[in-house]
């Protein structure tokens, strides 16, 4: 044994010796030709093509490859290694072979399909299925151009037992730093046939916490990227996640899969871009004060506002109204642009209804209102003299302004209010009535009362931006190729129906846990909310049960949560990777700071980079993290007004926690006095013990929830 693993690894050596040379000597070549930096178009491309492939060969340069597999094609016989690295270095001169094949090439869907076993395996390729053995999978750590670490996880000719996730299980051992990584070289097969998913469908992914939905999602927008490269381009890609904090967490994984330019967002951002005029919206601060701070939090119904205004039921009614305002768009009065000339309304209203029927409101009236200037001009050219003409023409000017005056104004925001009873109504009233009627009397009176007082929540972006589409030609510049959503539990319906009005060919990649589904005020309930937004030949769901984050003894812990406490059938697989018991600790109110203190230098004793104290409200981390500095420790507040991600020590509310990770976490008061025995409580734990990778310390008074197993490690850490 020890014999074979010396051999393959001279083998692999002196392979990457040789894979090295060539590139360097590729690199090289393409560095002695001088850079263009001249007007000519043709060359200018030339030179564009000359510098990306620089910059991807300087990249192989240092990391070539990261896995091997030895694969004979069925008929050929000749069992062919193939290099897979994050980039495809093309053939060396002496071997008509690829030097390495990017890892989103067809073939090398094997390297992840692929988990064992003596069958034929099998890929698809532009020239159809190719069936064929695989001999050898080999995993291949290159640091800084020295090979470090070889891994076989499968073996044709061995008689040793290979054990598949020894790598793996390798990879999730390390500390993590403060940012999301790529995880090209141990992508599993389940992720994979997500990542590699026909682009026009609607995916809709449930995934465990820790199942790799965020990584997966960002790996499926460079495989898009590559694989229809000449339908699909990176500005008119787009991600959204739920904050800009989470957005700098997750910016690194495309750079380090060689993507640019794909658009990283929040929704609220992208819904203001929209709009253009200003809105200003209430910091989501005070809604996280509203439903997470407080004791007495209200129960979430269909009356919910924010609920209601995600509903597809709301997004008819906003159609509804903005075709009510259609019907009563044109002035009820004839034009006459000077005594004696008039255009009757029924003329108007035949080139409102009927000639320009298929615009947009708002470009309706503009390009009636543009004819009713070229009719008025014909007309002045047959005016009988010159200084009548000029009479004509300086009434007719203030005649049509004053009859533009009359049209309503298209106003989002303004429109919005009216929606509820607010502003100045500008449609009829009674005709609008039957609107207003649909709309249950506590949400009509509360949102109205909000409106009054231009207090504007994320929850109305939709609607605003539904009516400025409504109005307004959909400019195509604004079209996505394809758009991801991350954490989509959070999502509404109407979100998501919106955005299909701005993708192609509802090209979406929708990914979220309702076990994590913390903002059930606005979220879903259940998949199928989205996925009936999309005819059925169009979506596809996934489910990702496999945890890659924490450890067994974590997500079993959590698992018991989940089946105690939320109920929705949905538990977690653990990798088999084992570390230390979760651990139960006791802590009462009058030593709290000092204890929490004295654990969390503990786990700092440990030397992990990333670690953790989540409380249960924001005021509590507040508090919290002034005793922790004032005894002198160094952990920065994470309080959701910052928008870049640290990393390191860190001190904040469970619910911001979300979409994060860290190698060890300390959880507070996790007793009855500040979670309460119910699943929205139940999720929000689930959420703050599943970010831990490696560790996982709840402290808590004298009562556990229901759904908190106290079967865990009672020890006191030591
Ligand atoms: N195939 C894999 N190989 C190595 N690491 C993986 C793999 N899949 C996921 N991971 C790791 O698991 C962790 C969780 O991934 P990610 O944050 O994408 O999961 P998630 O499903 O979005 O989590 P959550 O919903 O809990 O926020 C990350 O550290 C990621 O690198």
């Amino acid at each position: 044994m020890e014999k074979d693993f010396q051999s393959a690894y001279q083998e692999e050596k002196h392979k990457l010796q040789h894979t090295l040379d060539e590139v360097d000597a590729q690199l090289n070549r393409l560095q002695q030709i001088p850079v263009y930096t001249g007007h000519d178009f043709t060359e200018q491309v030339l030179e564009a093509g000359r510098e990306e492939q620089r910059k991807t060969l300087a990249k192989s340069a240092r990391e070539p490859y990261f896995g091997r597999l030895d694969f004979a094609e069925n008929g050929s016989g000749e069992r062919q290694p193939l290099y897979i690295g994050k980039v495809g270095v093309g053939k060396s001169e002496i071997d008509d072979q690829p030097l390495v094949v990017d890892w989103r090439a067809p073939v090398a869907s094997l390297f992840y399909s692929f988990t064992g076993g003596e069958e034929m395996a099998e890929y698809e390729s532009p020239e159809g299925l190719i069936e064929g053995l695989v001999y050898l999978k080999r995993n291949i750590v290159i640091r800084q151009r020295l090979l470090e670490r070889l891994a076989d996880t499968y073996d044709r000719e061995s008689t040793e037992p290979v054990v598949t996730d020894e790598f793996l299980v390798y990879r999730l051992g390390e500390n993590k730093d403060n940012k999301l990584r790529d995880i090209v070289s141990t992508i599993q097969a389940e992720q994979d046939r997500i990542i590699r998913a026909v682009k026009n469908t609607a995916l809709v992914i449930q995934g465990v916490a820790g199942s790799g939905k965020t990584t997966v999602a960002l790996h499926r927008l460079a495989f898009l990227l590559y694989q229809y490269q000449e339908q699909v381009s990176a500005e008119k890609m787009i991600i959204f996640a739920p904050n800009n904090m989470f957005l700098d967490y997750i910016s690194e994984v495309l750079p380090e899969l060689g993507v640019g330019d794909i658009q990283q967002s929040t929704f609220a951002d992208w819904a203001q871009s929209i709009l253009d005029s200003d809105i200003r919206l209430i910091p989501a601060s005070e809604t996280y004060e509203y439903w997470f701070e407080s004791p007495d939090r209200p129960e979430v119904s269909e009356e919910t506002p924010s609920r209601f205004k995600g509903s597809i039921g709301f997004m008819k009614l906003v159609r509804e109204f903005v075709e009510r305002l259609e019907r009563t768009a044109v002035p009820e009065m004839d034009f006459s642009p000077w005594d004696g000339a008039v255009l009757s309304r029924d003329e108007i209203m035949d080139w409102f209804s009927n000639e320009y029927r298929h615009y947009p409101l708002a470009k309706r009236k503009e390009r009636v209102i543009a004819r009713i200037h070229r009719w008025v001009e014909m007309r002045l050219k047959k005016a009988p003299s010159e200084a009548i003409r000029k009479e004509r023409k300086k009434k007719a000017s203030q005649r049509e302004k004053s009859y533009g005056n009359k049209w309503p104004k298209y106003e989002p925001l303004a429109l919005y209010k009216q929606l509820f009873k607010t502003g100045k109504i500008t449609g009829d009233a009674e005709s609008l009535a039957a609107v207003w009627e649909q709309i249950p009397a506590p949400i009509l009176k509360s949102v109205s009362a909000e409106l009054k007082k231009d207090r504007i929540r994320d929850e109305d972006l939709p609607a605003l931006v539904y009516i400025h589409t409504l109005l307004n030609e959909m400019d195509g510049s604004r079209r996505f190729d394809h758009v991801v959503i991350d954490e989509a539990q959070d999502f509404s319906p109407f979100h998501v129906a919106l955005l299909d009005l701005y993708v192609r060919g509802s090209s979406f990649t929708i990914l979220g846990d309702l076990s994590q589904g913390i903002h059930a005020y606005r979220g879903v309930q259940a998949w199928e909310e989205m996925s009936s937004l999309f005819p059925e030949e169009n979506t596809d769901y996934f489910p990702l049960t496999r945890s890659y984050r924490s450890t067994m003894e974590i997500i079993e812990f959590a698992n018991i949560i989940l089946e105690r406490g939320v109920r929705n059938g949905i538990t977690a697989v653990p990798v088999f990777r084992s570390g230390d018991p979760v651990r139960m600790l006791e802590c009462t109110p009058d030593n709290r700071p000092a204890v929490i203190a004295d654990y969390w230098q503990q786990l700092q004793a440990k030397d992990y980079r990333t670690t953790a104290i989540l409380t249960r409200t924001l005021h509590e981390a507040q508090a919290l993290h002034e005793q922790l500095t004032a005894a002198g420790l160094d952990i920065h507040l994470i309080d959701g007004g910052k928008a870049a991600y640290q990393g390191g020590h860190s001190i904040l509310p469970v619910y911001l926690s979300k979409g994060l990770e860290f190698d060890a976490v300390i959880v507070t008061d996790v007793d009855t006095d500040h979670y309460r025995n119910d699943s929205w409580d139940a999720k929000l734990l689930y959420v703050g013990c599943t970010r831990a990778l490696h560790e996982l310390w709840l402290l808590h008074g004298e009562q556990l929830p229901e759904y908190v197993t106290a079967e865990a490690d009672q020890s006191a850490a030591q």
